[in-house]
């Protein structure tokens, strides 16, 4: 018997229906083959909470140094795609400023800033796509600014962004890479060497380069900035749609403004913007009812893990005032949870809470309907509101 026979839901589970609607079929997986073979992923998925926990937390086993791990293919080796101490060696030194305390005294003032001036601008038209003109340029403007790149704007951030992702993307679909990702790559690798040269700045990357060598500094803003765009625009506007697509929950959120970061987590929960994490099997291993052998890929499931009802009862309920929402998995777990989920936080709070209170009725275009969609970054392609204009 192959190893598909003993996997019937996983071999007829399709990577387009993953990604077009998934939580039917992870529903399912997760309760009859929660560590399943899935043929067209050529690999293993996990959907169980405590199962995916398992692996994101024993890096020794399921790791994510691989040469298959695309993205260090384009930027080279970071913390993303390091385990154990090399993994610790490149992470310790961007630590600092991703702290609690350290991240409301350092962006607080930031955000509200680009948060106002975008609102502005959108304001007088009484409708807007927020996802293009309000989440994803407010992304990019705080990673920039967290990086602290000397002399790169937003526009150039996000060109070398566009680029990167498109090499990691033809890399992951099998293609060769087009030379536009090695290109920016390059002028990112220039542009944090003129910050460490001039010194002397607050920037994180002039600190990190007192304990990592200058290309290793460079990956890693790769890597902060490659983590900080996609996911946090999907956060940003899979919170807003969730809110907004439940009239009775955002009207508990309008009264009491301190179930917002209830509401987050709970968007993050349904719709975590990075929907899977991959690692891969260091040795053979037994996980729940699987047998991984040595080099399998091990796909975990944020978005099946936190739907568990095991642990989130009426899970797919959009519901503030889930007592434990918090413990969604959309930062990852383990080694490598993310670094700036604090920033992304507190991002996603200070936007979601400066649109509701000036932009009045806001409220989703009836005409325009939309639902995430994507197998790893997962969000609406568009998302069209209206409010009522002042003028
Ligand atoms: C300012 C925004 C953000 C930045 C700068 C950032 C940066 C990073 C970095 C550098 C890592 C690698 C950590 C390591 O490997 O040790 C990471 C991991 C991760 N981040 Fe973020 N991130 C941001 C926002 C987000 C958001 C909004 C989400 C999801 C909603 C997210 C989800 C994740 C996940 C799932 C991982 C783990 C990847 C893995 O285990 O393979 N991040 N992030």
């Amino acid at each position: 018997m192959s190893v598909a026979d003993s996997f019937p839901l996983g071999a007829a589970t399709t990577l387009d229906e993953l990604a077009r609607d998934p939580h039917a079929r992870l529903a399912q997986l997760r309760a009859h083959e929660p560590v399943s073979w899935l043929p067209e992923l050529g690999g293993w998925l996990v959907t169980r909470r405590d199962l995916a926990l398992h692996v994101m937390r024993d890096a020794a086993t399921f790791t994510v140094d691989d040469p298959r791990f695309s993205t260090a293919r384009v930027v080279g080796p970071s913390m993303l795609s390091l385990d154990g101490e090399q993994h610790t060696r490149h992470r310790e030194p961007f630590n600092a400023p991703f702290r609690p305390r350290q991240v409301r005294d350092g962006f607080a003032s930031f955000i509200e800033q680009e948060t106002g001036r975008l609102i502005t601008a959108l304001e007088p038209a009484g409708a807007a796509e927020l996802r293009r003109a309000f989440a994803g340029p407010l992304a990019v403007a705080v990673v920039t600014e967290a990086l602290g790149l000397a002399g790169a704007g937003t526009d150039t951030v996000l060109s070398w962004y566009d680029s990167i992702v498109r090499s990691v993307s033809d890399i992951t679909a099998g293609h060769e890479a087009g030379p536009d990702g090695a290109a920016a790559y390059a002028e990112l690798r220039a542009a944090v060497e003129n910050t460490v040269a001039d010194g002397g700045s607050s920037s994180l990357l002039v600190s990190a380069a007192g304990r990592l060598a200058l290309p290793e500094v460079a990956s890693n803003a790769a890597v902060l900035m490659f983590g900080g765009i996609e996911t946090t625009e999907a956060m940003i506007t899979n919170a807003l749609l969730h809110l907004l697509g439940h009239p009775d929950q955002l009207a508990l959120v309008r009264a009491d403004f301190e179930l917002l970061d209830g509401a987050i987590d709970e968007s993050l929960r349904l719709e975590p913007g990075a929907a899977v994490v991959d690692r891969y099997a260091v040795c053979d291993t037994a996980l729940g009812p699987a047998t991984i052998r040595r080099g399998d890929l091990v796909t975990v499931s944020l978005a099946g893990a936190n739907r568990d009802p095991a642990v989130f009862p009426d899970p797919d309920r959009f519901d503030v005032r889930r007592g434990n929402a918090r413990l969604q998995l959309a930062f990852a777990h383990g080694p490598h949870h993310c670094i700036a989920a604090h920033l992304a936080r507190l991002e996603t709070r200070i936007a979601l809470q400066h649109l509701l209170e000036r932009l009045p009725a806001l409220r989703l275009d009836p005409d325009r309907p939309t639902a995430p969609h994507g197998l790893v970054f997962r969000k609406p392609s568009a998302l069209h509101v209206q409010w009522d204009s002042p003028c």
